[in-house]
Protein backbone atom coordinates (compact mmCIF):
# COMPACT_ATOMS: atom_id res chain seq x y z
CA UNK A 1 0.00 0.00 0.00
CA UNK A 2 1.04 3.63 -0.77
CA UNK A 3 0.04 6.75 0.97
CA UNK A 4 0.18 9.78 -1.66
CA UNK A 5 2.48 12.44 -0.09
CA UNK A 6 0.70 16.12 -1.62
CA UNK A 7 3.05 18.94 -1.48
CA UNK A 8 1.53 21.54 1.09
CA UNK A 9 1.39 24.19 -2.01
CA UNK A 10 0.55 21.83 -4.90
CA UNK A 11 -2.10 22.71 -7.21
CA UNK A 12 -3.34 19.56 -7.19
CA UNK A 13 -4.09 18.74 -3.59
CA UNK A 14 -7.82 17.12 -2.73
CA UNK A 15 -9.71 20.67 -3.55
CA UNK A 16 -9.08 19.55 -7.30
CA UNK A 17 -8.54 16.23 -8.12
CA UNK A 18 -9.00 16.28 -12.02
CA UNK A 19 -9.56 13.52 -14.21
CA UNK A 20 -7.71 12.29 -16.81
CA UNK A 21 -7.13 9.25 -19.12
CA UNK A 22 -3.44 7.75 -19.29
CA UNK A 23 -1.50 4.74 -19.86
CA UNK A 24 0.97 3.08 -17.21
CA UNK A 25 4.23 2.06 -18.98
CA UNK A 26 3.53 -1.37 -21.01
CA UNK A 27 -0.01 -1.30 -20.85
CA UNK A 28 -1.91 -0.90 -23.84
CA UNK A 29 -5.46 -0.13 -22.81
CA UNK A 30 -5.58 3.54 -21.38
CA UNK A 31 -7.80 3.99 -18.55
CA UNK A 32 -9.25 6.99 -16.27
CA UNK A 33 -6.94 8.11 -13.46
CA UNK A 34 -7.33 11.36 -10.95
CA UNK A 35 -4.59 13.74 -10.56
CA UNK A 36 -3.11 14.11 -6.94
CA UNK A 37 0.06 15.56 -6.41
CA UNK A 38 2.58 13.89 -8.68
CA UNK A 39 0.72 10.96 -8.41
CA UNK A 40 -1.99 9.66 -11.02
CA UNK A 41 -4.39 7.15 -9.14
CA UNK A 42 -6.09 4.64 -11.58
CA UNK A 43 -9.68 4.80 -11.05
CA UNK A 44 -10.67 1.15 -11.89
CA UNK A 45 -10.03 0.42 -8.27
CA UNK A 46 -13.28 2.18 -7.25
CA UNK A 47 -15.69 1.56 -10.54
CA UNK A 48 -15.50 -0.63 -13.61
CA UNK A 49 -16.77 2.72 -15.76
CA UNK A 50 -13.39 3.95 -15.28
CA UNK A 51 -11.62 1.44 -17.29
CA UNK A 52 -12.50 2.93 -20.42
CA UNK A 53 -10.09 5.31 -22.40
CA UNK A 54 -12.57 8.26 -22.01
CA UNK A 55 -14.19 10.14 -19.47
CA UNK A 56 -17.56 9.46 -21.42
CA UNK A 57 -19.17 6.87 -19.64
CA UNK A 58 -18.55 8.34 -16.37
CA UNK A 59 -20.17 11.97 -17.40
CA UNK A 60 -23.10 10.53 -19.05
CA UNK A 61 -24.12 8.86 -15.12
CA UNK A 62 -24.63 11.61 -14.18
CA UNK A 63 -24.52 14.71 -11.16
CA UNK A 64 -25.10 13.07 -8.65
CA UNK A 65 -22.51 10.42 -9.07
CA UNK A 66 -19.85 12.92 -10.12
CA UNK A 67 -20.59 14.44 -6.64
CA UNK A 68 -20.60 10.93 -4.86
CA UNK A 69 -17.70 9.73 -6.93
CA UNK A 70 -15.96 12.61 -5.67
CA UNK A 71 -16.51 11.84 -2.43
CA UNK A 72 -15.22 8.31 -2.87
CA UNK A 73 -11.69 10.02 -4.76
CA UNK A 74 -11.13 12.37 -1.48
CA UNK A 75 -11.53 9.52 1.09
CA UNK A 76 -9.30 6.50 -1.45
CA UNK A 77 -6.38 9.21 -1.90
CA UNK A 78 -6.33 9.93 1.67
CA UNK A 79 -5.71 6.60 2.83
CA UNK A 80 -3.78 3.69 1.86
CA UNK A 81 -4.05 3.47 -2.06
CA UNK A 82 -3.19 -0.05 -3.30
CA UNK A 83 0.71 0.24 -4.84
CA UNK A 84 -0.69 -0.83 -7.87
CA UNK A 85 -3.03 1.65 -8.56
CA UNK A 86 -0.68 4.36 -7.82
CA UNK A 87 1.83 6.03 -10.64
CA UNK A 88 3.71 9.05 -11.02
CA UNK A 89 2.80 11.32 -13.12
CA UNK A 90 6.02 11.42 -15.32
CA UNK A 91 5.98 8.26 -15.66
CA UNK A 92 2.47 7.65 -17.80
CA UNK A 93 1.28 9.03 -21.00
CA UNK A 94 -1.67 10.95 -20.63
CA UNK A 95 -3.98 10.93 -24.06
CA UNK A 96 -7.67 12.57 -24.89
CA UNK A 97 -9.55 12.67 -21.61
CA UNK A 98 -12.74 12.63 -23.34
CA UNK A 99 -14.21 11.99 -26.72
CA UNK A 100 -15.54 14.75 -28.29
CA UNK A 101 -18.67 14.71 -29.35
CA UNK A 102 -19.58 18.41 -31.42
CA UNK A 103 -17.42 21.02 -31.03
CA UNK A 104 -18.71 24.91 -30.50
CA UNK A 105 -16.12 28.44 -30.15
CA UNK A 106 -17.15 31.27 -28.98
CA UNK A 107 -16.04 34.59 -29.01
CA UNK A 108 -16.88 36.20 -25.54
CA UNK A 109 -14.13 38.40 -24.60
CA UNK A 110 -15.34 42.09 -25.42
CA UNK A 111 -11.19 42.72 -25.31
CA UNK A 112 -10.64 40.28 -28.12
CA UNK A 113 -13.40 41.08 -30.12
CA UNK A 114 -12.93 44.55 -30.18
CA UNK A 115 -8.96 44.42 -31.32
CA UNK A 116 -10.37 41.28 -33.42
CA UNK A 117 -12.77 43.98 -35.32
CA UNK A 118 -10.65 46.35 -35.49
CA UNK A 119 -7.76 44.49 -37.29
CA UNK A 120 -10.10 42.01 -39.75
CA UNK A 121 -12.56 45.20 -40.57
CA UNK A 122 -10.99 48.45 -39.93
CA UNK A 123 -13.23 50.29 -41.47
CA UNK A 124 -16.54 48.41 -39.64
CA UNK A 125 -17.19 49.64 -35.74
CA UNK A 126 -15.35 47.14 -33.76
CA UNK A 127 -18.42 45.08 -32.49
CA UNK A 128 -21.08 43.60 -35.08
CA UNK A 129 -24.36 45.04 -33.61
CA UNK A 130 -25.10 41.69 -32.76
CA UNK A 131 -22.71 41.17 -30.62
CA UNK A 132 -23.97 42.42 -26.69
CA UNK A 133 -26.98 40.77 -27.23
CA UNK A 134 -25.74 37.42 -27.78
CA UNK A 135 -22.52 35.14 -27.24
CA UNK A 136 -21.66 35.01 -30.62
CA UNK A 137 -19.83 30.96 -31.84
CA UNK A 138 -19.14 28.76 -34.91
CA UNK A 139 -19.28 25.37 -35.07
CA UNK A 140 -16.10 24.05 -35.20
CA UNK A 141 -14.37 20.39 -36.14
CA UNK A 142 -14.84 17.27 -33.20
CA UNK A 143 -12.54 15.11 -35.05
CA UNK A 144 -8.98 17.03 -35.07
CA UNK A 145 -9.64 18.00 -31.38
CA UNK A 146 -6.24 16.87 -30.05
CA UNK A 147 -4.90 16.42 -26.84
CA UNK A 148 -1.76 18.71 -25.24
CA UNK A 149 1.57 17.31 -27.06
CA UNK A 150 0.49 16.53 -30.22
CA UNK A 151 2.62 18.08 -32.84
CA UNK A 152 0.87 20.93 -35.08
CA UNK A 153 1.21 20.97 -38.67
CA UNK A 154 1.52 23.84 -40.13
CA UNK A 155 -1.70 23.99 -42.58
CA UNK A 156 -1.82 24.89 -46.31
CA UNK A 157 -4.49 26.91 -48.01
CA UNK A 158 -5.70 29.49 -49.70
CA UNK A 159 -4.16 32.86 -49.00
CA UNK A 160 -4.69 36.46 -50.34
CA UNK A 161 -3.33 39.53 -48.51
CA UNK A 162 -5.07 42.74 -49.29
CA UNK A 163 -2.43 43.94 -51.54
CA UNK A 164 -2.48 40.29 -53.39
CA UNK A 165 -5.00 40.30 -57.03
CA UNK A 166 -5.69 36.53 -56.69
CA UNK A 167 -5.34 34.01 -54.06
CA UNK A 168 -2.56 31.92 -53.87
CA UNK A 169 -2.04 28.24 -52.33
CA UNK A 170 0.65 27.21 -49.83
CA UNK A 171 1.70 27.16 -46.29
CA UNK A 172 -0.02 29.78 -44.24
CA UNK A 173 2.18 32.70 -43.28
CA UNK A 174 0.11 33.97 -40.18
CA UNK A 175 -0.12 30.78 -37.75
CA UNK A 176 -1.62 31.77 -34.78
CA UNK A 177 -2.87 30.69 -31.25
CA UNK A 178 -5.74 31.25 -29.59
CA UNK A 179 -5.74 30.85 -25.23
CA UNK A 180 -8.92 29.40 -24.34
CA UNK A 181 -11.16 27.86 -21.41
CA UNK A 182 -13.17 24.80 -22.66
CA UNK A 183 -16.19 23.65 -20.68
CA UNK A 184 -17.34 19.75 -20.85
CA UNK A 185 -20.72 18.73 -21.54
CA UNK A 186 -21.18 15.61 -19.17
CA UNK A 187 -24.89 15.00 -19.50
CA UNK A 188 -26.72 16.33 -22.52
CA UNK A 189 -30.04 17.15 -23.56
CA UNK A 190 -33.00 16.01 -25.34
CA UNK A 191 -33.65 17.24 -28.87
CA UNK A 192 -35.69 20.20 -29.21
CA UNK A 193 -35.48 21.08 -25.70
CA UNK A 194 -33.48 23.84 -24.47
CA UNK A 195 -31.29 23.84 -21.37
CA UNK A 196 -31.93 27.21 -19.23
CA UNK A 197 -28.64 28.64 -17.94
CA UNK A 198 -29.68 27.75 -14.36
CA UNK A 199 -29.39 23.85 -15.38
CA UNK A 200 -25.53 24.64 -16.02
CA UNK A 201 -24.09 22.93 -13.32
CA UNK A 202 -26.54 20.10 -13.57
CA UNK A 203 -25.47 18.97 -17.67
CA UNK A 204 -21.58 20.41 -17.05
CA UNK A 205 -19.02 18.04 -16.01
CA UNK A 206 -16.26 19.90 -15.83
CA UNK A 207 -13.46 22.51 -17.55
CA UNK A 208 -10.27 22.28 -19.44
CA UNK A 209 -7.49 24.83 -21.70
CA UNK A 210 -8.24 24.81 -25.21
CA UNK A 211 -5.69 26.34 -27.68
CA UNK A 212 -7.56 27.17 -30.91
CA UNK A 213 -4.93 27.20 -33.56
CA UNK A 214 -5.52 29.90 -35.95
CA UNK A 215 -4.32 30.34 -39.61
CA UNK A 216 -5.05 34.11 -40.17
CA UNK A 217 -3.88 34.68 -43.47
CA UNK A 218 -6.60 31.51 -44.78
CA UNK A 219 -9.09 32.54 -41.79
CA UNK A 220 -9.20 36.26 -43.07
CA UNK A 221 -10.07 35.10 -47.04
CA UNK A 222 -12.42 32.18 -46.45
CA UNK A 223 -14.36 33.98 -43.23
CA UNK A 224 -17.13 35.96 -45.26
CA UNK A 225 -20.14 35.71 -44.98
CA UNK A 226 -20.30 32.07 -43.15
CA UNK A 227 -16.94 32.34 -40.23
CA UNK A 228 -14.26 30.29 -39.50
CA UNK A 229 -13.35 27.29 -41.18
CA UNK A 230 -10.31 25.84 -42.82
CA UNK A 231 -8.50 28.89 -40.99
CA UNK A 232 -9.52 26.64 -37.65
CA UNK A 233 -10.23 23.07 -38.37
CA UNK A 234 -6.72 21.77 -39.12
CA UNK A 235 -6.90 21.03 -35.13
CA UNK A 236 -7.96 22.22 -31.61
CA UNK A 237 -5.56 21.54 -28.47
CA UNK A 238 -6.82 20.62 -25.26
CA UNK A 239 -4.75 20.11 -21.87
CA UNK A 240 -5.42 16.43 -20.56
CA UNK A 241 -6.84 16.96 -16.82
CA UNK A 242 -10.88 17.95 -16.98
CA UNK A 243 -10.83 19.92 -13.38
CA UNK A 244 -14.55 19.03 -12.34
CA UNK A 245 -17.21 22.11 -12.08
CA UNK A 246 -17.40 20.85 -8.44
CA UNK A 247 -13.55 22.21 -7.83
CA UNK A 248 -14.31 25.58 -9.04
CA UNK A 249 -16.63 26.51 -6.69
CA UNK A 250 -14.29 28.60 -4.83
CA UNK A 251 -12.83 30.54 -8.25
CA UNK A 252 -16.68 31.65 -9.15
CA UNK A 253 -16.79 35.37 -9.64
CA UNK A 254 -19.48 38.40 -10.73
CA UNK A 255 -19.65 38.38 -14.49
CA UNK A 256 -18.93 42.36 -16.02
CA UNK A 257 -21.84 44.57 -15.85
CA UNK A 258 -24.36 43.33 -18.89
CA UNK A 259 -25.73 46.65 -21.20
CA UNK A 260 -27.49 45.81 -22.73
CA UNK A 261 -29.60 43.61 -20.23
CA UNK A 262 -29.44 40.49 -22.60
CA UNK A 263 -32.90 38.36 -23.89
CA UNK A 264 -34.10 36.53 -21.34
CA UNK A 265 -33.29 33.32 -21.95
CA UNK A 266 -29.79 34.72 -21.64
CA UNK A 267 -30.50 35.65 -17.55
CA UNK A 268 -29.44 33.29 -15.14
CA UNK A 269 -30.36 33.48 -11.11
CA UNK A 270 -26.71 34.10 -10.24
CA UNK A 271 -24.60 35.14 -12.76
CA UNK A 272 -21.07 33.70 -12.32
CA UNK A 273 -18.07 33.63 -14.11
CA UNK A 274 -14.42 32.40 -13.57
CA UNK A 275 -11.47 33.93 -11.47
CA UNK A 276 -8.73 31.84 -14.12
CA UNK A 277 -5.79 33.25 -14.81
CA UNK A 278 -3.98 31.98 -17.63
CA UNK A 279 -0.62 32.36 -19.07
CA UNK A 280 0.95 31.60 -22.43
CA UNK A 281 4.48 30.72 -22.99
CA UNK A 282 6.37 31.04 -26.70
CA UNK A 283 9.33 28.40 -26.79
CA UNK A 284 9.60 29.45 -22.60
CA UNK A 285 9.01 32.88 -22.30
CA UNK A 286 5.22 34.08 -20.60
CA UNK A 287 4.19 36.32 -23.40
CA UNK A 288 1.00 36.82 -21.84
CA UNK A 289 -1.17 36.13 -18.61
CA UNK A 290 -5.05 36.53 -19.63
CA UNK A 291 -7.88 36.88 -16.86
CA UNK A 292 -11.04 34.91 -17.57
CA UNK A 293 -12.65 36.88 -15.04
CA UNK A 294 -12.94 39.60 -17.67
CA UNK A 295 -14.89 37.48 -20.09
CA UNK A 296 -18.11 39.20 -20.97
CA UNK A 297 -20.60 36.12 -21.58
CA UNK A 298 -20.90 33.53 -18.87
CA UNK A 299 -20.48 29.75 -19.26
CA UNK A 300 -24.19 29.46 -18.50
CA UNK A 301 -25.28 31.93 -20.77
CA UNK A 302 -23.14 29.85 -23.72
CA UNK A 303 -24.75 26.92 -23.12
CA UNK A 304 -28.21 28.28 -22.77
CA UNK A 305 -27.56 29.99 -26.29
CA UNK A 306 -26.39 26.98 -28.00
CA UNK A 307 -29.74 24.91 -27.34
CA UNK A 308 -31.88 27.84 -27.03
CA UNK A 309 -32.96 26.72 -30.94
CA UNK A 310 -33.67 22.97 -29.08
CA UNK A 311 -30.23 21.66 -30.73
CA UNK A 312 -29.32 18.13 -28.70
CA UNK A 313 -26.20 18.65 -26.60
CA UNK A 314 -24.78 15.51 -25.84
CA UNK A 315 -22.33 13.66 -23.55
CA UNK A 316 -18.42 14.76 -24.49
CA UNK A 317 -19.97 18.54 -26.16
CA UNK A 318 -16.91 20.59 -25.42
CA UNK A 319 -17.60 24.47 -26.25
CA UNK A 320 -14.84 26.89 -26.03
CA UNK A 321 -14.90 30.31 -24.70
CA UNK A 322 -13.44 31.90 -27.53
CA UNK A 323 -9.97 33.48 -27.16
CA UNK A 324 -9.24 35.17 -23.74
CA UNK A 325 -7.80 38.71 -23.70
CA UNK A 326 -8.02 41.50 -21.01
CA UNK A 327 -7.67 45.13 -20.95
CA UNK A 328 -3.98 45.31 -21.27
CA UNK A 329 -1.48 44.63 -23.89
CA UNK A 330 0.18 41.69 -22.21
CA UNK A 331 -3.48 40.44 -21.25
CA UNK A 332 -3.74 39.08 -24.86
CA UNK A 333 -4.79 35.68 -25.93
CA UNK A 334 -3.88 35.66 -29.62
CA UNK A 335 -0.53 36.66 -30.85
CA UNK A 336 -2.32 38.47 -34.07
CA UNK A 337 -3.45 40.74 -30.82
CA UNK A 338 -0.41 40.63 -29.28
CA UNK A 339 1.66 41.78 -32.56
CA UNK A 340 -1.21 44.04 -33.31
CA UNK A 341 -1.26 42.62 -36.94
CA UNK A 342 1.93 41.34 -37.30
CA UNK A 343 3.21 45.15 -37.72
CA UNK A 344 4.73 45.32 -33.61
CA UNK A 345 6.35 42.18 -33.29
CA UNK A 346 7.36 41.34 -29.61
CA UNK A 347 10.91 40.46 -27.75
CA UNK A 348 10.93 36.06 -27.37
CA UNK A 349 13.72 35.24 -25.91
CA UNK A 350 15.84 38.39 -27.55
CA UNK A 351 14.51 37.85 -31.32
CA UNK A 352 11.50 39.88 -32.77
CA UNK A 353 8.49 37.50 -32.97
CA UNK A 354 5.08 38.12 -35.37
CA UNK A 355 3.22 34.76 -35.93
CA UNK A 356 4.47 31.09 -35.58
CA UNK A 357 7.56 29.88 -36.81
CA UNK A 358 8.11 26.15 -37.75
CA UNK A 359 9.61 24.26 -34.11
CA UNK A 360 8.02 26.69 -32.03
CA UNK A 361 6.08 25.62 -29.03
CA UNK A 362 3.12 27.24 -27.29
CA UNK A 363 2.19 26.10 -23.92
CA UNK A 364 -1.18 27.63 -22.17
CA UNK A 365 -1.27 27.52 -18.63
CA UNK A 366 -3.79 28.08 -16.23
CA UNK A 367 -4.65 28.39 -12.26
CA UNK A 368 -8.03 29.66 -10.09
CA UNK A 369 -7.99 29.37 -6.65
CA UNK A 370 -9.18 26.96 -4.77
CA UNK A 371 -10.45 26.85 -0.97
CA UNK A 372 -8.61 28.68 1.86
CA UNK A 373 -6.41 30.39 -0.40
CA UNK A 374 -5.21 27.50 -2.22
CA UNK A 375 -4.85 27.17 -6.06
CA UNK A 376 -6.11 24.49 -8.54
CA UNK A 377 -4.27 23.46 -11.61
CA UNK A 378 -5.37 23.33 -14.69
CA UNK A 379 -1.89 21.83 -16.04
CA UNK A 380 -0.81 22.92 -19.87
CA UNK A 381 -2.01 22.53 -22.88
CA UNK A 382 1.47 22.62 -25.28
CA UNK A 383 1.83 22.05 -29.08
CA UNK A 384 4.99 22.24 -31.14
CA UNK A 385 4.80 23.72 -34.71
CA UNK A 386 5.73 21.49 -37.37
CA UNK A 387 6.70 22.92 -41.26
CA UNK A 388 3.52 21.93 -43.42
CA UNK A 389 3.52 18.93 -45.52
O1 LIG B 1 -13.66 38.53 -35.78
C1 LIG B 1 -13.42 37.61 -36.56
O2 LIG B 1 -13.74 37.63 -37.74
C2 LIG B 1 -12.73 36.41 -36.10
C3 LIG B 1 -12.55 36.10 -34.84
C4 LIG B 1 -11.78 34.95 -34.40
O3 LIG B 1 -10.93 34.37 -35.05
C5 LIG B 1 -12.00 34.53 -33.02
C6 LIG B 1 -12.52 33.16 -32.77
O4 LIG B 1 -12.17 32.07 -33.24
C7 LIG B 1 -13.34 33.14 -31.57
C8 LIG B 1 -12.48 33.41 -30.40
O5 LIG B 1 -11.55 32.63 -30.18
O6 LIG B 1 -12.73 34.38 -29.67
CA1 LIG C 1 -11.25 30.60 -31.13
MG1 LIG D 1 -9.06 25.39 -33.99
Amino acid sequence: MTRIAIPEDSLFGLANLPYGVFSAPGAAVPRVGVRVGESVVDLTVLDDVFAAPSLNPFMEQGHTRWVEVREQVIELVSDDVPDAAVYSVDAVALHMPFEVADYVDFYASEHHASNLGRLFRPDSEPLMPNWKHLPVGYHGRAGTVVPSGTDIVRPSGQRKAPSDTTPTFGPSRRLDIEAEVGFVVGTGSSFGTPVSADDFDERVFGVVLVNDWSARDIQAWEYVPLGPFLGKSFATSVSPWVVPLLALEAARVATPPQDPEPLPYLLEKNPWGLDLELTVSWNGQVVSRPPYREMYWSPAQMLAHMTVNGATSRTGDLFASGTVSGPAKDQRGAFIELTWGGKEPIEVNGQPRTFLEDGDEVVIGATAPGPSGSRIGFGEVRGRVLPAR
